[in-house]
């Protein structure tokens, strides 16, 4: 029997004034040049939303604050099958500046822009939830 270890992924949806902090996936990563929001494997004993901010700090350098879990997505991609934990993060001040902060590749990207941006696949119904909560409304 081939079972897989199914891996926790701790995500930060980073959101100031209607606007996301997404980075594209190096080449050589897994799912190479897909637009992604930070976010990566939980250590052992680690809560979703400590290891969505970690990861955030780590890849962009901002301080984040996770507010609510917005949608945990299980989901098997031929490289692993992952449970996705999505979750809500404001910038702990000082707020982002957007022309001086360095973030360290990743750039602010207003919602109204997501839906012309290719994620991977397990992202759609988050993509989804947040056209409807913060375009047009
Ligand atoms: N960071 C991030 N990962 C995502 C997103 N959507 C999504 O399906 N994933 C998947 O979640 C997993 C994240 O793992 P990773 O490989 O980036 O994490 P990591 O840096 O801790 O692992 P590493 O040991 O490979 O360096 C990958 O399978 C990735 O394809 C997303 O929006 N952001």
């Amino acid at each position: 029997m081939n079972e897989r270890k199914t891996n926790r992924i701790g995500i930060a949806v980073v959101e100031h004034q209607r606007q996301f902090l997404i980075g594209v996936r190096d080449a050589s990563s897994t799912l190479a040049g897909y637009h992604e929001f930070p976010g990566g494997k939980c250590e052992p004993g680690e809560a979703s939303d400590i290891c969505a901010a970690r990861e955030c700090r780590e890849e962009t350098g901002l301080d984040v604050q996770p507010l609510k879990e917005l949608l945990y997505i299980e989901h098997a991609y031929e490289h692993a099958d992952v449970l996705l934990h999505f979750w809500l993060c404001a910038p702990i001040q000082p707020a982002p500046d957007r022309d001086a902060q360095n973030l360290q590749g990743f750039c602010w990207i207003p919602a109204s822009e997501l839906s012309g941006l290719k994620f991977p696949e397990a992202n759609a119904p988050l993509i989804d939830l947040l056209i409807d909560t913060y375009v047009g409304s």
